[in-house]
């Protein structure tokens, strides 16, 4: 669904990622880790098509990045959820999808809000809800848009720990649901590993991918996981992957 081939990206002198091979088949869950400045965004707005290849090249569902996501075929969920303040929690959901030129539905946007735990909330303005309820909204406004390609970076970033682990489980459950193909930029082991079938560390400057990991944990994955050996050992590995000296 994904791929990316000897992907370089730079920003005038600054070259912020190099070498970047990577495929995402359709309906996985990748996530990308690595220390602050290695290039994470940067790789998942060029998958977006939202940045340029320097060198190199992406491909998403087989055509360039930007013409799928100008169909509407990639969602994206950032770290600041910008939700638009004068409309509703409904609107938001629904509005981003009018704007792919697709046809509106707003009964799956409301099935969508209770996915998410947000029934009752329909009517409510961005300002009114909690950071984490927001974040559910960009959430839900994401998987309405239809795309198959969800590309999320740090969107629980600004939570706190027990809503962020509630917030991956049920992003876990809906893209389980919903089969879509995910990217996943974090900065926390333990929720890369949590969420992830394969959790890609990135490092240095410019970044590149320095190990890959295939996390076969059984699924689904809830809080339980967490206390698991099998759980601490892939946190273990990706965490000397992220600090070793190689
Ligand atoms: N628009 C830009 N113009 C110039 N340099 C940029 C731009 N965006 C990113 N960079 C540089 O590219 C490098 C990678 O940045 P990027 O934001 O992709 O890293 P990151 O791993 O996502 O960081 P963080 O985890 O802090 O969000 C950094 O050196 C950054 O300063």
């Amino acid at each position: 669904m994904i791929s990316v081939e000897d992907l370089a990206v730079s920003y005038g002198d600054v070259t912020a990622i190099e070498d970047v091979t990577l495929d995402v088949a359709a309906g996985r869950f990748v996530t990308v880790i690595g220390p602050s400045g290695c290039g994470k965004t940067t790789l998942l707005r060029t998958i977006g098509g939202l940045e340029s290849p320097t060198t190199g090249g992406v491909r998403v569902a087989g055509e360039p990045p930007e013409r799928a996501q100008r169909r509407g075929n990639v969602g994206f969920v950032f770290q600041q959820h910008t939700l638009l303040p004068w409309k509703t929690a409904l609107e938001n959901v629904t509005f981003l999808r009018r704007l792919a030129g697709k046809p509106s539905k707003p009964d799956a946007a409301r099935e969508l809000l209770d996915r998410v735990g947000l029934a009752g909330f329909e009517g409510a303005y961005p300002a009114t809800l909690s950071g984490g309820m927001r974040q559910r909204v960009a959430i839900a406004r994401a998987l309405h848009l239809g795309a198959d390609v969800l590309l999320m970076d740090e969107p629980f970033g600004e939570l706190d720990e027990l809503t962020r682990e509630t917030m991956g489980i049920e992003v876990s459950r809906v893209w389980r649901e919903e089969a879509k193909t995910v990217v996943f930029v974090t900065h926390s082991i333990p929720e890369a590993v949590l969420l992830g079938d394969r959790c890609v560390v990135v490092r240095g400057s410019p970044g590149r991918v320095v190990e890959t990991f295939d996390v076969d944990l059984p699924r689904p994955r809830d809080r339980s996981v967490l206390e698991s050996p099998a759980f601490q050992r892939r946190v273990a590995a990706v965490r000397a992957a992220l600090t070793d000296d190689r």
